[in-house]
This record gives C-alpha cells, structure tokens and sequence, in this order.
C-alpha cells in the first residue's frame, strides 16, 4: 500500500505541507462514494463532480492536483473532458486518470490521443490505483519517464524499469496485449453470460422444485392433519369405549338408581374428558327435568330450565331426546339453533358440542344423559353408535333395578308380616312364660319361679361355703281387709306390699309371692345371721308403715320366719318348711314379730340386737373409757409407752371385753365413732401426763379396718394433735396385718400419708395374717408387734419361738423394731432378750390400767427389777 507523502509523518512536524486534491467526474454515485472513501482514507482532499462540465468549472475554480473520470458520460465523455483540460491556458499539465473497461482496445488509442497520462481498466484494484495516483501526483507525468535520450523509465508498483524500445513498437505491444486482453474479457463475458443464464436457469429449476416441495408439504400437512383428526377420532372413540366398559361395570356392581347415575357421570368426565356430564330425570306432570346427577362443570347446570316444553327451554338436545326416545345430537352447540337459549352459558363454560341419550325403564322414557364436549362435530358416526350402545346398557341397568325393586318389596311384605307373626307368637309365648313364672297380681315370680331361684342360690351358697336366709312373711288379718273392702282392694294392697319388699331388698336378693299374702324373700350368700335379722328387721318395719288404697287408709303387720342354711336345712323344701314354721311361731307369738327356726338362733340373735342396740347408746352414756398397759424397752427397762385399749362399762352386764363389743361396734359401723373417741381421749391423756411431768411417752392406738381406710383419716388426727398439743411422733397407730394385707397397694398409700404427718405407725397382730415378704418392705411402718399367740408358746413350743426368732430378725433387717405383746413370764422375757427384741407388753410387766393406774405405776415402777439384771 502506497504511502501518501503529503500528510504529516508524526505530530510536531510542519502542518502547514498543503493537502492534494483529486477530484472524482463519474456520474454514478456508487462509483463517486467508493473512489471517494478509498482516496479519503488515504488523506487525500476530495472533490466530485457528476458531469464533465461540472469538472472544467471546478478545475478553473479549485485548481485540483489530479483528475480521475470516468469515461462513459451522458453529455461529455472523459476524452473530450481530458482533451479540454489539455487546451486549458493554466491547467494544461494537469494529471488525468481515466477509468475504463476492458472491452474496447479503441479506447487505449482514444485516451492517448486524448492525452490522458494513465487510464485503468475496471474493475480495478485499488493498490494499483493508488500507486498511479502516488505516482502521478509525487513522481512527475506519470507511470513512465521519457529520459532525453529516448529510453522510457516505467515505474511498476515501485520499481523502475529501463524500456528502449520504440514508441511504436510499445504502442504496438500495448494494442497487441489489450486486444488479447479484450478478447480474454470478450470470453470472459461470453461465460459470465453462459454463467448467468446457467444461474438463471438454476434459479428457475430451483423455484419449480420449491413450488413442488411446497405443494408436498401442502399435501403431506394435510395428510398430518387428516390423520390427527383421524386420530383424535380414535383416541375419542377409544375414551367413550372406555366409557362404555366402565358403564358396563357400573351397572354390574351398582345396586341402586342414583349410584349408577352418579357414576356413569363421573367416569364420563373422568374416562371419556367430557367437560361435563348430567342426567335428567322427568317429572312426568310438570315435564320439568331435574338433575339427578351430574359431573364436570356443574355450575353450568345451575339454575338451569330444561323441560319437556316444546318451546325454547325443551328445544335442546336434553328435551328433544327425552320427547323422542332416542339420542339427539349436536355438533355445533353454538351454532345450532336448537341450543340457541344456552349458547352464551355454553360458550363461557367452553361448550362446542353436545349429545343427549334418552334413558328408559322397561320401555318408558325416564329421562336422559347429556353430555358436552369442547370441539365441534365431536360426535361422528362410530361414537354415536357408542352413545346409544351406553345409553341402552344403561336403561337395561334400570329395568333390571326396577324389577329388583319391586322383588324387594314383596320380599320385604312377606318378611314383615312373617316377622309380625313370629313377633305376635314370640309375645303369646313369652305371655304363657310370664304367666308360667310370674304372679300376675303383683308382677313378682309366684311359687314355681321361686323354687327354681331358690334351688340355684342354694347351689351358690353350698359351693361357697357361704349362709343363706329364707324369710317366710305372712300379712297379719290380711283376710279382714280382703273380706271388708273386697279382693279389688285386698289385690291393689299386695301390689303395693311387693314394691315395698322390692325396694328394701338388695337386687342379688330374690322375692317372691307364694300366693295369698304370703310372700318369700330369699338373701343368698350371707355372712352371719345377724346379716338375716337386720334385713327382717327393715323389712318389718317398712311393710308396718301405713297404706293408702283407692282412698282407704289401711294399716299392716308382717309375721315373719326365717329359716337359714346349712343350720336349718340342706334343701329348698326344707328351709321352706322350717321357714314357713318359723312363721307360725312369730304368729303364735303374738304378729308383727319375726322369729328363727331354732331357738338358740333366736337367741343369739336377740342378744346380739341387744348388744348392739346398747353399744349404740354406750358412748352417748359415757361408759367408754381407755385402758392403757405400759410397753417397757428391753435394753434399759425403762417405759417407754403405752397402749390405749377400750373398755367398756356395762350398767348391767359389768365390763365387756373389747373383743366382744369391737366385732359388733365393726359390722354396725359404730366403730368408726368409737374409734375417734379413743383417739382422741387417748391423746387428751397424753398431753395431760406430758403437763404431769410423765412424760415424755409414746401412746400406740389401735385403727380398725374401716378407720384406717377412712379417708378422713388424716385430717381427723391432724385435728386432734392440734387440738391436744401432742407431738406427732408421741402417737403410735397400730394397724392389724389382716387390714393392711386386705388391699396392700392403697394401704402403704394410707401408710405414707400418716408416716408423712410425722406419726410412728405399727403392724399389729404380726404372724397371724398372710404378710407377703415384698410387701411387708413396702410398708412404711416403723414397728411390728409379734401375736401374742406366738409370745404364750415362745419357751414351750420350738415352732412358736421359731416364728417369734425369725420375725425378730426379719424386722431388724428391715430397719423395723419389735414389739413383743402378752408377755406373762420371765422365760418369755430372757428368750425375747436373746433373740434382741426391743420391746416388752404384758402381763408380767402390768395388765392394762386405768389413767390414774399408769400414772401410779410409772411414779413407782419406772424401771422393773426382773429387767434390771
Ligand atoms: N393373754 C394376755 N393378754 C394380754 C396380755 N397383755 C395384754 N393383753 C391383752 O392383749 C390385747 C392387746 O390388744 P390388741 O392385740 O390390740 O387387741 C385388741 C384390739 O384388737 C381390740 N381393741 C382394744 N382397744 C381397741 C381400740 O381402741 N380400737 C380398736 N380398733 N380395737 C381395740 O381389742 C383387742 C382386745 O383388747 P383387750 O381385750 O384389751 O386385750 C388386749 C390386752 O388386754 C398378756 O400378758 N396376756
């Protein structure tokens, strides 16, 4: 690339070197543009001018340093342009290119003649013009040099050659290479021509295949789409044969009306993807069409008017089927006519095509099931004949339903009126039953029940071991009253006895009327005869209590006998006999008394009344007091506590001993005020002895079984020691073992919560009862006090003395001292000693004394002289 000398070669140096000016005549543009950015780039100044004349006015005026033109101009072409430059006065030398193409060898001559200093052939390359114009501009006339001696000096892209031949044999060489060269390009034209016409030809054949490619896509996208929607037919076809097995299962297993419709509607939505699917019942007088089931978007369906009208609302594809029988098809739900009142409501929900099968029941129109899809002509051919298929699977469903229907009702008639008549035999029976086993004036079972009962409570009692009562009760003068106001009244009177008799009674007990006004109450499983004498004794005082009858007031008495098992017989007839004996006596002995087959039982039952009755008042009558027998520590002999020990004073019988009154003041439930009053006495003396200067000693009391369990247990004795003063630790409750092995788990409950207020706790009676090792070391007791069964035997019976060594050594294991009671001799003493135990009670040391006693005894006899050595 040729380097342009005008321009500045780097900064600092002289700007002021002028700039050359080319100036362009061609009058095309494009040409004009191209030449113009390749000589720009260069640095050269550029003018244009369109025309040749525009160029001499131009030249006068600028004064350009070279002329390139183009030869082929409308009005001047660029020889006669350059043979006017060459006549120019001022710019005559100016340099002059001419551009031209290569067809015309003519045209060389021509520019010579012109006096053109070069001429280029176009198309040409832009280095070579540029090195003309280097040239021509820097290098003087131009390419070529004519030296004074002839020789030519040619300047070919920057290298000088020396030619010495002629003018006219170089003109000769020229005219020679460029008519070779026109040739050349002549030929070179000829096969662009034939280049063009093969391009055109090409073209032309390349557009023939395109439209022929474009008519076989044309073919092969409609033959795509045919066989889509042939497809999408066989894919609908198969959804609504899908359909139509599903259907045909349904109406396999489906039992009732509205399940199969329900389902035939979910599996279209579900398996055939219509949008929505409904069935329609008609209500044959108002030829309205209800919906009985529909899947999809039911909203749709919402207040919705479909009838049998053959108006607007029963025009549609529902109404018309129902009217005629058959199915009713329409592929262009928006279009058609018929669906014209739902098109807008079809439309939001999507609707394109509808169809509606009419549904029969054995040959009569019911209703129909529509169904819509969301294209239009959705239903061809095949799945129309599918729908009818479907829609008779279906009516053939409902036929089969109506005749099981109907089967189902005369099943059910003739079961109800077979269950009536069992009902009716089974109450007849049940009647001759009642009447069989039950008195029909007072509803209880009469003589015959009875027997039965009674025989299988004996069997209970015989097997348990247990008694058993038989209670004979005859109503005194009850014929009076059956004579003076009639049976009417005397029946309305035994009612009313015998729901007396049922409410006193326990319901395990059983009672019974003989007939007459002799009634039989039976108390199975009883634990003494007292047990008897008490619910005789209830039931006496409640049957004496007055009745009214229809407006009469009427007064009766019981005569009553009892008889008891095993004592007074072995059987059902003879406890009955005895029983019924008993109560003759009762009646002899002057009415409204009860009285016991044997009279030593009449007896004992008598004096335990008596006892009890006077037990009842004894506490009231302050005959109730506290003995108390010292407990003295075998290591120092000194006293160490008391026991508290009831006693009664009996105004008649004298004293009675604790074990005589305390089983009574038990079974009565006395003892639960009995055993309050010992405790609190017992502790209102040991504070009375604590302010004697006694002191300081410990006070055991005995809880019976019922107190221990009573729940206000702890709160009664925080009372008391509040109330007395008494430390807590001073009192010593002494539960037996029986009580506590009763129900062991609540017992160590009970046991923690004294042991927790502070108060000792000991197991009494210890040995006599069934003390299971793993629970004895639960208990949190702090002592046991061995039986003084065990004491009496200790020096003569290697067993007693055993049992007495073992239960010392076991309680001292378990971190638990011994009490040793009964103890009446010395050996029993040494031997106690021996095996460690820690405290005495008995007679050798003192019977139980009176308060005034102990203080007496402790004053005199702190430390007894036996213990001493
Ligand atoms: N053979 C003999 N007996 C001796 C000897 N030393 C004391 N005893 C007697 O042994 C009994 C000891 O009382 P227990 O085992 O708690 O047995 C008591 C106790 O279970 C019950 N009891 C007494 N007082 C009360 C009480 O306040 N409440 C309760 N719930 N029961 C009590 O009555 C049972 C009998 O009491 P008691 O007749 O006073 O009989 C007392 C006492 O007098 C002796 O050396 N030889």
């Amino acid at each position: 690339m040729p380097v342009n000398p005008d321009l500045p070669a780097a900064q600092g140096q002289d700007l002021s070197v002028r700039v050359r000016r080319i100036l362009i005549v061609d009058d095309s543009p494009a040409q004009t543009k191209f030449l113009t950015q390749v000589l720009a780039a260069q640095g050269y100044g550029v003018l244009v001018s369109q025309s040749a004349e525009e160029a001499l006015e131009q030249i006068a005026e600028l004064s350009p340093d070279l002329v390139i033109s183009d030869i082929l101009m409308p009005e001047m072409d660029g020889f006669e342009l350059c043979r006017r430059i060459r006549g120019l006065d001022q710019m005559n030398s100016l340099p002059v290119i001419l551009l031209t193409y290569l067809n015309d060898p003519t045209h060389v001559l021509h520019s010579l003649e012109a006096g053109a200093n070069y001429f280029i052939t176009k198309p040409y390359k832009t280095e070579l013009l540029l090195s003309r114009v280097c040239a021509l501009l820097h290098g003087g006339e131009g390419c070529c040099q004519v030296r004074d001696n002839g020789e030519v000096v040619c300047n070919y892209y920057g290298s000088n050659y020396e030619i010495k031949a002629s003018k006219g044999h170089v003109i000769d060489l020229l005219l020679a290479t460029y008519e070779l060269a026109s040739e050349k390009n002549q030929e070179n034209e000829a096969a662009q021509e034939d280049l063009r016409k093969l391009n055109e030809e090409l073209e032309t054949r390349v557009a023939e295949r395109t439209a022929a490619l474009n008519d076989t896509i044309c073919e092969l996208r409609q033959e795509i789409s045919e066989r889509e929607s042939a497809e999408e037919c066989v894919k609908r076809l198969n959804r609504l044969h899908s359909v139509l097995s599903e259907t045909s299962k349904a109406v396999a297993h489906t039992k009732d009306r509205g399940s199969l419709f329900h389902d035939f509607c979910s599996i279209a939505v579900d398996q055939g993807c219509f949008k929505l699917a409904w069935v329609g019942i008609l209500d044959q007088p108002s030829g309205v069409i209800a919906v009985a089931a529909a899947c999809g978007t039911t909203d749709y369906l919402e207040d919705l008017t479909v009838s049998l009208d053959v108006g607007a609302s029963g025009n549609g594809p529902t109404g018309q089927a129902i009217r005629e029988g058959t199915q009713y098809i329409c592929n262009d739900f928006l279009g058609d006519a018929v669906t014209r009142p739902w098109h807008k409501r079809g439309a939001a929900y999507g609707f394109r095509a509808s169809a509606s099968i009419a549904l029969k029941q054995e040959g009569h129109v019911i209703g129909a099931l529509t169904l819509y899809a969301d294209k239009k002509d959705y239903f061809d051919q095949p799945q129309i004949e599918l729908l009818r298929q479907m829609g008779a699977d279906i009516s053939f469903a409902l036929g089969n339903m109506a005749r099981e229907e109907r089967r189902l009702d005369v099943e059910r008639a003739l079961l109800e009126e077979t269950t009536q008549r069992m009902n009716e035999q089974e109450l007849h029976e049940q009647r001759v039953e009642y009447l069989a086993h039950y008195d029909m004036v007072t509803k209880l079972p009469n003589r015959f029940s009875l027997m039965a009962r009674l025989g299988q409570a004996l069997e209970l009692a015989k097997r348990f071991s247990s008694r058993l009562a038989v209670i004979f009760i005859d109503l005194d003068r009850f014929k009076n009253i059956n004579d003076s106001l009639g049976h009417h009244i005397g029946d309305r009177l035994l009612f009313q006895v015998a729901g007396r008799l049922q409410d006193t009674i326990r319901s395990a007990d059983i009672v019974a009327r003989l007939g007459g006004d002799e009634f039989v109450v039976v108390l199975p499983l009883i634990n003494s005869n007292i047990s008897a004498a008490h619910a005789v004794r209830k039931i006496q005082q409640t049957l004496s209590q007055g009745y009214t009858v229809e407006s009469h007031e009427l007064n009766i008495t019981p005569s009553i006998g009892i008889s008891v098992y095993p004592t007074d017989g072995e059987t059902v007839q003879e406890l009955m006999k005895h029983a019924d004996l008993a109560m003759y006596h009762a009646k002899s002995a002057g009415r409204n008394s009860y009285q016991f087959f044997t009279q030593e039982m009449n007896l004992t039952v008598q004096a335990r009344l008596v006892l009890e009755s006077d037990l009842r008042t004894a506490l009231e009558r302050d005959e109730l007091m506290l003995h108390y027998q010292p407990q003295i520590d075998l290591k120092s002999g000194d006293v160490v506590g008391v026991e508290a020990l009831l006693r009664w004073r009996h105004p008649v019988r004298g004293a009675v001993a604790p074990d005589v009154f305390i089983p009574v003041a038990e079974d009565t439930g006395l003892i639960l005020s009995i055993g309050e009053f010992a405790l609190k006495s017992a502790c209102e003396q040991l504070a009375l002895w604590i302010s004697q200067g006694l002191g300081p000693l410990r006070m055991a009391v005995n809880l019976s079984a019922r107190q221990f369990k009573q729940s206000n247990l702890p709160s009664l004795l925080a009372d008391i020691l509040a109330a007395t003063g008494v430390a807590a630790h001073l009192l010593e409750l002494e539960i037996t073992e029986s009580s506590a092995m009763d129900d062991p788990n609540s017992a160590i409950l009970h046991l923690r919560t004294l042991r927790e207020m502070g108060v000792k706790l000991a197991i009494d009676d210890f040995g006599t009862g069934y003390s299971s090792l793993s629970y004895l070391k639960l208990f949190p007791v702090n002592r046991l006090k061995i039986d003084r069964s065990f004491v009496r035997g200790i020096d003569t019976d290697s067993e007693d003395a055993e049992i007495a060594a073992a239960t010392i050594t076991l309680a001292h294991n378990l971190g638990k001292e011994v009490v040793a009671e009964g103890v009446e001799t010395e050996a029993q003493c040494r031997f106690l000693k021996g095996q460690q135990c820690d405290i005495l009670q008995g007679y050798f040391f003192s019977e139980p004394l009176s308060a005034a006693g102990i203080a007496s005894y402790l004053a005199a006899n702190r430390r007894p002289p036996t213990l001493v050595n």
